[in-house]
């Protein structure tokens, strides 16, 4: 090994530069989860890089299929949402089902909140009862229908009144606050179920002030539309652990159903990608082996039908092609990273118009050229 190949200042922070949290949780996340496996910053998220700027090769025509209406946030081809409310059996209560197809990236619903609120201690139930009276009188009363897990005593957790419960029981994070994170109440999203093997993402979009939710993969007609209130990379009885503390439910999801060698197999794979991430990001003097990590991620990620990381692990590899100056393979994986992130978040998030950067001017990268040359590989 080179001894120039110590990328000692910023190689293993640096491994993961669009970083940030991307929560999954619902608000009630007062409840804190610091996953620091989650990899790209969304819109609420991260404050947009200063230095990015579009040069004057980036790419200029999206190489994906057609976001939707990728920007206004409405629905993708006709005037109908592509959804409706229906009983969700194993839940206890409502889903969201798709009425028709639904192909990865599209719009699928784009909400504004009908009043947000600032983090505990600011957030009682007289602030949230102020904030309902500002609202109209079919939003108070499609409020106060909404599920509410603090109902009956919880182990560990006080009885909320109704008004503040029915909150943290729906609100999503959207934005920033002072001491914390902001958080809202979308009527229509608040009926969005989890589930540990999603196929719906949410971006808060901070300029719009709407929460846009996106196709993660391709959704069939009657499918149930469910996004994750917790980081999926655990066990069965870690997530159902999680979820039952910080949700007071028992996971009914697909993916907490299966049981058997199936489960173990999933648990193994989850696992397996939750170690990788944290390796690969001590992999900076290491590139070959780093991209060996990302690819079998990248590859038991396919297994679970897991969508998310994906970005981060082609970024990953970007990053390990860059510092050895293997352009050519750079790009390939950070156009890779480009398209998940576009299909999570849109193509306006800081992380896409990173990404995008990257493609253009991949030695734009700070730790571009820090390792000895050599060549290695694309995405599979
Ligand atoms: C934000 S609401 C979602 C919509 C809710 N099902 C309804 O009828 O309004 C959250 C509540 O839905 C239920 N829920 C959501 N995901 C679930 C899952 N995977 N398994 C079981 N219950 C779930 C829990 O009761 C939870 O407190």
């Amino acid at each position: 090994m080179d001894p120039r190949a110590q990328p000692s200042r910023s190689t293993r922070p640096s491994m993961r530069p669009v970083s940030g949290t991307y929560r999954h949780s619902r608000a009630s996340a007062c409840i804190v989860h610091t996953p620091s496996l989650e990899p790209i910053a969304t819109a609420d998220e991260e404050e947009e890089d200063e230095t990015i700027c579009e040069s004057s090769d980036s790419p200029r025509t999206s190489p994906l299929p057609t976001h939707g209406q990728e920007s206004s946030g409405s629905y993708m081809d006709d005037s109908l949402p592509p959804y409706k409310v229906a009983l969700a059996p194993p839940t206890d209560g409502v889903g969201l089902f798709a009425t028709r197809a639904i192909a990865k990236g599209s719009v699928v619903l784009g909400e504004a909140p009908i009043f947000t609120q600032p983090p505990p201690p600011g957030r009682t139930n007289s602030t949230v009862m102020a904030a309902l009276s500002q609202c109209t009188r079919d939003e108070q009363r499609q409020y106060f229908n909404l599920t509410n897990a603090y109902k009956a005593p919880r182990p560990g957790k006080r009885e909320l009144l109704p008004a503040l419960g029915i909150f943290e029981t729906n609100a999503l994070p959207c934005g920033k606050a002072r001491g914390g994170r902001r958080a809202g109440i979308f009527l229509v999203a608040a009926r969005l179920n989890h589930s540990c093997q999603p196929n719906v993402e949410r971006s808060w979009d901070e300029s719009a002030q709407r929460m846009t939710f996106r196709a993660l993969r391709d959704i069939v007609e009657g499918e149930e539309l469910c996004m994750n209130y917790v980081d999926v990379l655990g066990t069965r009885a870690q997530r159902m652990e999680e979820l039952r503390t910080a949700f007071g439910f028992e996971c009914a999801c697909v993916a907490c159903a299966m049981d058997g060698e199936d489960l173990a197999a999933s648990d193994r794979r989850r696992t397996t990608v939750r170690r990788l991430f944290e390796e690969v990001a001590l992999c900076g003097s290491e590139p070959t082996l780093g991209l060996r990590k990302v690819k079998l991620a990248l590859r038991l990620l396919k297994e679970e039908n897991l969508v998310h990381y994906e970005a981060s692990f082609c970024f990953d590899a970007f990053q390990f092609c860059t510092l050895v100056s293997d352009y050519a393979n750079a790009k390939l994986w950070v156009r890779k990273a480009w398209e998940a992130s576009c299909n999570t978040s849109g193509l306006d998030s800081p992380a896409s118009r990173a990404f995008k950067m990257y493609w253009a001017n991949p030695r734009a990268h700070e730790l571009a050229g820090l390792l000895q040359h050599a060549t290695l590989h694309g995405p599979d």
